[in-house]
């Protein structure tokens, strides 16, 4: 019997040819070329005091009270669910299941992101994913610029990639009431899915009002259970607000009271 070892590679870093080490103090790959500073007439912006005062990040210290009240997203939580750090901390550990089942698929699955909730667990999730796989977004839309789903989710954007027989994984920053997912499902199920899959940072159960069909040998990914709150943060808006949050925050009620008093 032969003594060769052979390295079965199944993961993408298996198509890269080489990595740069990341330690400045270890040696440089030579083919990097240090850029010249620009000429110094290129850089007269920049020298400006007046610019360098008006580019300077502004401290919510700095300012009065009333406009930090108007800057600041944080003025609208009444209370943080998961910090930036407990978020990063599930995203790594719902990326390392969803890694295992797509390294033992035959073939790359198509990771579907949801826009625009999806946006930051989408970016989050798939750099963690050590496996091949397709990325590509639909927008499904039903909560426009309020807090109840219309019950009647719209497909606005759709697919690049062709997912006829193919695994998908539908990627949500929440399922809530479960009409945009059991849309979506049945959309892509039409175009030929072999199996399909949902991975959502948030579940709330509470407000569930249909049921979730998975197609094939799909699975359930979450990341937290939602208390019945309307939340924002990590790319959940309030008309399109708030998405920018790095954690998770409930939403103070008079924010969209007082909107839908009006
Ligand atoms: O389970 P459901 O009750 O259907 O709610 C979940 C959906 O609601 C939100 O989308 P929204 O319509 O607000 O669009 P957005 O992604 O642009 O925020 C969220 O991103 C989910 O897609
Ligand atoms: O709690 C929520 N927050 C933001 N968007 C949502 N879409 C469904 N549920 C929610």
């Amino acid at each position: 019997m032969s003594n060769i070892n052979m390295v079965v590679t199944t993961t993408q870093d298996s198509g890269i040819l080489a990595r740069f080490p990341t330690n400045p103090a270890s040696s440089q790959p030579r083919n990097i070329v240090t850029p010249t500073p620009p000429p110094a007439h290129q850089r007269l912006p920049n020298k400006s005091p007046a610019l360098r005062a008006r580019h300077r990040p502004t401290t919510l210290a700095a300012l009065p009270a009333a406009a930090a009240v108007m800057v600041s997203a944080e003025a609208g939580i009444e209370r943080v669910l998961w910090t930036e750090a407990e978020v990063a901390a599930r995203v790594g550990e719902v990326a390392a299941e969803l890694a295992a089942d797509l390294r033992a698929l035959p073939e790359p699955a198509v990771v579907v992101g949801v826009a625009t909730g999806a946006l930051l667990f989408l970016a989050d999730l798939v750099r963690r994913v050590d496996a091949p796989l397709a990325v590509d977004f639909v927008r499904v839309e039903s909560y426009g610029g309020g807090t109840e789903s219309s019950g009647k989710p719209r497909i606005t954007a759709d697919l690049k990639v062709d997912i006829a027989g193919k695994h998908v994984v539908v990627v949500e920053d929440i399922v809530d009431t479960g009409n945009t997912l059991s849309c979506l499902i049945a959309h892509l199920e039409k175009k030929g899915a072999s199996s399909i899959s949902v991975c959502t940072f948030l579940d709330k159960p509470a407000r569930r009002k249909v049921d979730i069909q998975l197609v094939g040998d799909g699975k359930f990914y979450s990341g937290f259970e939602c208390p019945d709150y309307f939340v924002v943060g990590y790319g959940l808006d309030y008309a399109e607000l708030y998405r920018n949050l790095p954690y998770v925050g409930v939403l103070k009620p008079e924010k969209y009271k007082k909107d839908s008093s009006n």
